[in-house]
């Protein structure tokens, strides 16, 4: 349990380790460029905004923690933000398990951001950090969904699927991150899922495995996720116009 009477001190993770197999060939996804910066500088920067994160764990691929630490080095970071790089493992959910375990003890408030999100903006951080620090044990930042979604019954590659259920759209939310979390309540969750997450695709899920309650609140259209090519597009233009913005 916190201890309610000392000021809460809040870490971001940010997992890093993966391959962006579905970007394609190419450095590991976390080291490819954006405007000629690196897209993890971009999300450590992205955490690092917010005051009131004072360490960001980097979780980097095992075979490349030094030269995650040399790439960071070589970029200017806020003086008030400790950055920590940690070797990672092979599901997301491992790789966020290992940062965790990083965490000094005077800890109370964890985010767990994918590098893969490198534009999300400060009020969207912060919108989390104050949703835990109000009493919730887990915060998703989401949106609604703009397309219908189908269920289907998975077939063979090439197949038509068979569509089982159209879910009510009003109430379904396309779920981001930074997600915030009391840090009893993560440590718990990744201590007692299984590292491969059992299923679950994001540390939420996983927390509400164990029945904890997890709320959302408003996430933003810039903290979409670099998964494929064109959202590389996506993130050059957000870029510019940022910088468009920034030069009236
Ligand atoms: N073993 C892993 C796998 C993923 N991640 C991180 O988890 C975040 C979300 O994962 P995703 O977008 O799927 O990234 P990749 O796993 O790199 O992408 P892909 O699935 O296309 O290979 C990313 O910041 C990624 O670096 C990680 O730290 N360790
Ligand atoms: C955590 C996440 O970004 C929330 O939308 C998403 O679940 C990560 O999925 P991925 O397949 O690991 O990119």
């Amino acid at each position: 349990m916190s201890d309610q009477t000392r000021p809460s001190r809040t870490a971001a993770v940010i997992p890093a380790a993966g391959k962006g197999v579905r970007l394609g060939p190419g450095a590991p996804k976390a080291l490819r460029t954006l405007s000629g910066t690196p897209m993890l500088v971009h999300a450590v920067r992205a955490m690092a905004a917010s005051r009131a994160v004072s360490l960001v764990v980097v979780v980097a691929p095992p075979d490349d923690v030094a030269g995650v630490k040399n790439v960071l080095a070589e970029h200017a970071m806020s003086d008030r933000t400790e950055v920590l790089v940690v070797a990672g493992g092979d599901t997301r959910q491992e790789s966020v398990r290992l940062g965790l375990d990083a965490l000094p003890e005077d800890i109370d408030i964890v985010l767990v951001h994918d590098a893969a999100r490198p534009l999300v903006p400060v009020d969207t951080v912060d919108g989390v950090i104050e949703a835990v620090r109000d009493g919730a044990q887990a915060v998703v930042p989401a949106l609604p969904l703009a397309d219908t979604v189908k269920e289907v019954e998975p077939a063979e590659k090439g197949e038509p699927e068979p569509v089982v259920a159209t879910p009510e759209r009003a109430r379904l939310r396309a779920v981001q991150t930074p997600q915030g979390f009391d840090r009893d309540t993560l440590v718990r969750a990744h201590h007692i899922v299984r590292p491969d997450g059992e299923g679950a695709t994001d540390c939420a899920g996983m927390v509400e495995r164990l029945g904890g309650p997890v709320v959302v609140v408003p996430g933003h259209e810039e903290a979409f996720k670099v998964t494929r090519p064109l959202d590389l597009v996506l993130a050059e233009a957000v870029l510019a116009r940022r910088r468009a913005n920034d030069g009236f």
